[in-house]
């Protein structure tokens, strides 16, 4: 069910500290940080050839990454996403399995414009896991 790889998502306490990192330590191409107020968080998308990783910032304390932060204050690695051709089937599987999806269950547009969901880390040997769908 699960295709390519799309993010790995990296929460930081401070997006400029960490987006100016990615670029002058590790020589990436880095995005502008773009808000994403249905998420409670601001990214910055690092271009990898293959792949991208997602720097997350919460945008107040209601985020879903501020208690994450919390208890990882330098940051950490926070979620792994990977692509489904059809997140309503791929959503239908997982649940058939007991793998719970979190939120209210009906998909979000993510930061790419594309329909997301996320499953419990609990139910993924500790990784918070998102679909989306391409
Ligand atoms: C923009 C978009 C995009 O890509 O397009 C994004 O990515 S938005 C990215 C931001 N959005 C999201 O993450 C949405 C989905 N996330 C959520 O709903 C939440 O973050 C939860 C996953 C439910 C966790 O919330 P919260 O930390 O408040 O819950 P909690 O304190 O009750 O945690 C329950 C247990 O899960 C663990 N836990 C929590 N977050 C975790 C994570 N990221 N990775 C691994 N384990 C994690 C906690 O340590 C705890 O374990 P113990 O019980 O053992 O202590
Ligand atoms: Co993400």
């Amino acid at each position: 069910m699960i295709g390519r790889l799309n993010h790995v998502a990296i929460a930081v306490p401070d997006l400029t500290v960490a987006s100016d990192m990615y670029r002058d330590t590790l020589g990436a191409q880095v995005s502008p940080p773009q808000r994403e107020p249905d998420h409670g968080v601001t990214v910055v998308f690092v271009e990898l050839p293959n792949t991208k990783i997602e720097l997350l910032e919460p945008l107040d304390e209601t985020s879903p990454i501020a208690a994450f932060l919390e208890r990882n204050p330098a940051g950490g690695i926070h979620h792994i996403c990977y692509e489904v051709e059809d997140i309503y089937a791929a959503r239908d599987q997982l649940k058939a399995k007991g793998a719970r999806v979190l939120g209210t269950g009906e998909p979000k547009i993510g930061a790419h414009g594309k329909p997301i969901l996320f499953l419990h880390p609990k139910d993924f040997n500790g990784t918070l896991v998102e679909l989306e769908q391409v």
